[in-house]
């Protein structure tokens, strides 16, 4: 057995705006884990394709990028949050767009992308423990974690959530169009071919509608200390 795997994770996935961000973040600064935003990786392989003019459906120049991608998260100045530099530029702000979001959905439903990225996310398994934050974590790059829960919400709280947060960085968006956009980017997560959007069989399921965010760290982190 090696060494990595007597390491303890926590998967977090979801779909979009289910919170899977903000809680992971609060549950490992709590448990003074480590963290994986996996789906920054995914935005950070589209915007470096988008970046280079490549056509996102170009399976093999797509799979190219994303094996040669440098993507590197750095703590931000003033400590508060994490940048993630692509290739050198800090891309943190353009990452967080719907835009972003959906070319990195686009580009994650190519199996050899996905494999590219697999080596880079185990590596994020150190000691003293990680919080894996994503749509396969528990079912596909840690199928062993030993704690696994699954964040959902309705689609309209989802579609509230985000409005609000692209909102307040000055984003132009509709409450409408975002609702539009998150159901098809998570109907293309849920029904491709490989590592789909789904529960792993044995995570916890946590509907986050309507409950505050301090109840739903309460309950994840009930899952790994309970
Ligand atoms: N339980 C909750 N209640 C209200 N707002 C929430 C809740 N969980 C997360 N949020 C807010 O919703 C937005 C999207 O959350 P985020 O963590 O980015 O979701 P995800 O990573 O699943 O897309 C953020 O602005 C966050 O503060
Ligand atoms: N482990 C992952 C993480 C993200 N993805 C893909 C699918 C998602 O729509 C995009 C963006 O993921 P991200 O977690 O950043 O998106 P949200 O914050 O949930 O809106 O990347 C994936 O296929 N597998």
């Amino acid at each position: 057995m090696s060494r990595s795997v007597t390491v303890p994770v926590l998967t977090i996935d979801g779909p979009s705006g289910s919170g899977k961000g903000t809680i992971s973040r609060l549950v490992a600064e709590q448990l003074g884990w480590r963290l994986l935003d996996s789906g920054a990786l995914y935005r950070a392989v589209g915007y470096a394709a988008g970046a280079a003019g490549l056509d996102l459906s170009d399976v093999e120049a797509v799979t190219r990028c994303a094996q040669s991608t440098r993507i590197r998260f750095q703590p931000s100045a003033d400590g508060h949050d994490t940048r993630v530099l692509v290739n050198g530029h800090d891309a943190t702000d353009e990452l967080r767009t719907e835009t972003a979001g959906a070319a990195a959905s686009a580009i994650a439903s190519i199996p050899s992308v996905r494999q590219a990225l697999v080596d880079m996310q185990l590596g994020f398994r150190k000691a003293p423990g990680l919080v894996a934050d994503g749509r396969d974590m528990g079912t596909v790059i840690f199928p062993d974690a030993a704690h696994k829960v699954f964040l959902t919400a309705s689609a309209a709280e989802r579609a509230k959530r985000r409005y609000k947060q692209l909102k307040e960085k000055g984003l132009s968006v509709t409450l409408s169009g975002l609702q539009r956009e998150i159901e098809a980017r998570d109907a293309r997560d849920a029904s491709r071919a490989v590592a789909p959007l789904k529960p792993a069989a044995d995570a916890v399921l946590v509907d986050t509608t309507g409950m505050p965010i301090a109840d739903v760290v309460a309950k994840v982190f009930a899952v790994v200390r309970p």
